[in-house]
């Protein structure tokens, strides 16, 4: 295939891909460009020549097969596109067109099993590929996303150094992202907010845990706007200030900020706030129930993440809760009378339980590296979170620091920090749960994060009846608190003198 001069290529010129593919061409890269639709080519190619400093630097393609060949080889082919059946389709065009050694990227939310697969047949092939998280949404893709990649060091060394001059830069001290970017102006310095994560489907492994935390942080802030609201009795507006003090301190994180700006969002089309005429269903695409169902199969207690999905299916049941709402009754809301003491305790409760839904993440991640055969690197996962992405926040430092002091942590919510945090918070926390349930309100996630704390630091737990519920069933044995573990015992509960027998190891 005849070689061309751009540096770059990018597939698919949706709302992602257009914007790092101007984000690439920012930072000086030539980048050759190409759509299924036409149509949305010529259109991005006319936003360009209106408003983009790099224009020059973007080659639109009409055919793939033009497209391909304006790439420098070995190829950098970059595929933004619908996850799943589009990607392989756009693979599948790609190959008779490659040469050995090409690479591919994947930038999609694709499932990590896919990207495994991939990976494999393209290895086999003669390709190169890489699947990597991409996370920031617009914004990000346009000024510096979060890039979680996984592939060979090979496939790496390749693809390095336009993921390292397109992430968001942070300060490498504080943690800060750098901000300023504008088009034709990107920021300069600081620290990228990518690294190789590991091979085959790690990047997209931890994209997708990245979003998992997603789900249950908007879920936490959701369930804190609501008990403010109801309990507080504060309008949108006043929450929307609440959010900005918390923005300040600790919670100081992009989910925050995007949700004071939300809060204080009058109505274009009637009287209010926006918020409160946005219809209360909530959609999702895929990668909240993933990382939900891996958790599920990889046996680790990521029940805050669960509910977090599970609490976007009950608010897209909404006709099913209107008719419920008429026939099933809960308590009478009563408002509480100080509404400074219960915005701190709200505050606290987030805090911890957030806390605690990046413990259940993080430890998450630590599974699936032992079946999958990754080396994670934690501190360098938090690193790269710390700009670019959607949970980016003041608080990824703190867990950078936790893992950077001890690599081999098994729980965050051990680290010194963040066990101090959860010992001063945790009042609050569950006066703030116990409110909420009085009152018939709603709190999935804060509860559920409240649960798992305790499960953790409870010595014993109510399994020892369950076991022996399982063994006068099913003979499923059990240890005993006084033998060592790894010894089974079985009793016989039908017999009339009910003898215990050791089962073996
Ligand atoms: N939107 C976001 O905030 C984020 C999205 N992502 C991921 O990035 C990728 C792109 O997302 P987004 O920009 O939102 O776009 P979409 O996920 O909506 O995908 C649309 C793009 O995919 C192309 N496409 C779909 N099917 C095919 C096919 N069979 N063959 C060729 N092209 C196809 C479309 O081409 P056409 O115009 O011809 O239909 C279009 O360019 C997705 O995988 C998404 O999961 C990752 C992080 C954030
Ligand atoms: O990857 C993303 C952000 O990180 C995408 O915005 C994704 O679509 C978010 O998931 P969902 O649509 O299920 O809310």
């Amino acid at each position: 295939m005849k070689n061309g001069n751009a540096d770059v290529g990018l597939i698919g010129l949706a709302v992602m891909g257009q914007n790092m593919a101007l984000n690439i061409a920012d930072h000086g890269y030539t980048i050759a460009v190409y759509n299924r639709n036409y149509e949305r080519t010529r259109e991005f190619m006319a936003h360009c020549e209106r408003a983009e400093p790099s224009r020059g630097r973007i080659l639109p393609s009409a055919e793939l097969a033009e497209f391909v060949q304006a790439i420098a080889r070995p190829r950098r082919i970059i595929l933004l596109v619908k996850a799943g059946a589009g990607t392989d389709a756009v693979i599948g065009q790609l190959l008779p067109l490659l040469d050995r050694g090409d690479l591919i990227v994947d930038g999609g939310n694709a499932h990590w099993l896919d990207t495994i697969r991939r990976e494999r047949e393209l290895d086999a092939a003669g390709f190169r590929f890489i699947g990597s998280g991409v996370s920031g949404g617009e914004i990000g893709a346009r000024f510096g996303p979060s890039l979680m990649p996984g592939g060979s060091a090979e496939s790496w060394r390749l693809l390095e150094p336009v993921w390292q001059a397109i992430a968001a830069k942070v300060d490498p001290a504080t943690g800060r992202p750098l901000e300023g970017a504008a088009p034709g102006r990107p920021v300069t310095g600081g620290e990228p907010c990518t690294a190789l994560i590991g091979p085959n489907g790690a990047g997209h492994y931890v994209k997708m845990v990245h979003n998992g935390i997603e789900y249950i942080d908007m879920q936490l802030i959701s369930e804190s706007y609501w008990l403010l609201k109801h309990l507080g009795g504060l309008e949108a507006g006043a929450i929307a200030s609440v959010f900005r003090d918390w923005n300040e301190g600790e919670l100081s994180s992009y989910l925050i900020e995007i949700t004071s700006d939300i809060l204080q969002q009058k109505d274009p089309s009637g009287d209010g706030f926006l918020v409160d005429k946005v219809l209360d269903a909530a959609g999702q695409k895929g990668t909240g129930q993933w990382t939900a169902a891996s958790a599920l199969e990889q046996g680790v207690p990521a029940n805050a993440i669960a509910e977090a999905v599970f609490a976007r299916a009950l608010s897209a049941m909404k006709e099913e809760r209107v008719a419920a709402s008429a026939i099933l009754q809960g308590p009478e809301v009563q408002r509480e009378a100080n509404a400074t003491h219960l915005v701190d305790a709200v505050r606290n409760a987030l805090y911890c339980a957030k806390i605690c839904a990046y413990a259940q993440g993080f430890q998450l991640m630590a599974s699936a590296q032992k079946t999958y055969g990754w080396q994670l690197d934690f501190a360098t996962i938090a690193r790269i979170w710390r700009g670019g992405c959607i949970i980016r926040a003041r608080f990824l430092q703190k867990i950078t620091d936790a893992y950077t002091r001890d690599a081999a942590l098994s729980n965050l919510m051990l680290d010194p920090y963040f066990r101090d945090a959860l010992h001063r918070g945790q009042d609050h926390w569950r006066e703030i749960v116990m409110l909420a349930v009085r009152n018939g309100l709603p709190v999935p996630a804060l509860s559920s994060a409240l649960a798992y704390f305790d499960g953790y630091r409870s010595a014993r737990l109510p399994a020892n009846l369950l076991q022996a519920q399982r063994d006068y069933f099913g003979a499923h044995t059990y240890e005993r608190t006084d033998r060592p573990r790894g010894r089974f015992f079985h009793l016989d509960w039908p017999a009339p003198d009910r003898p215990e027998t050791e089962t073996g190891t």
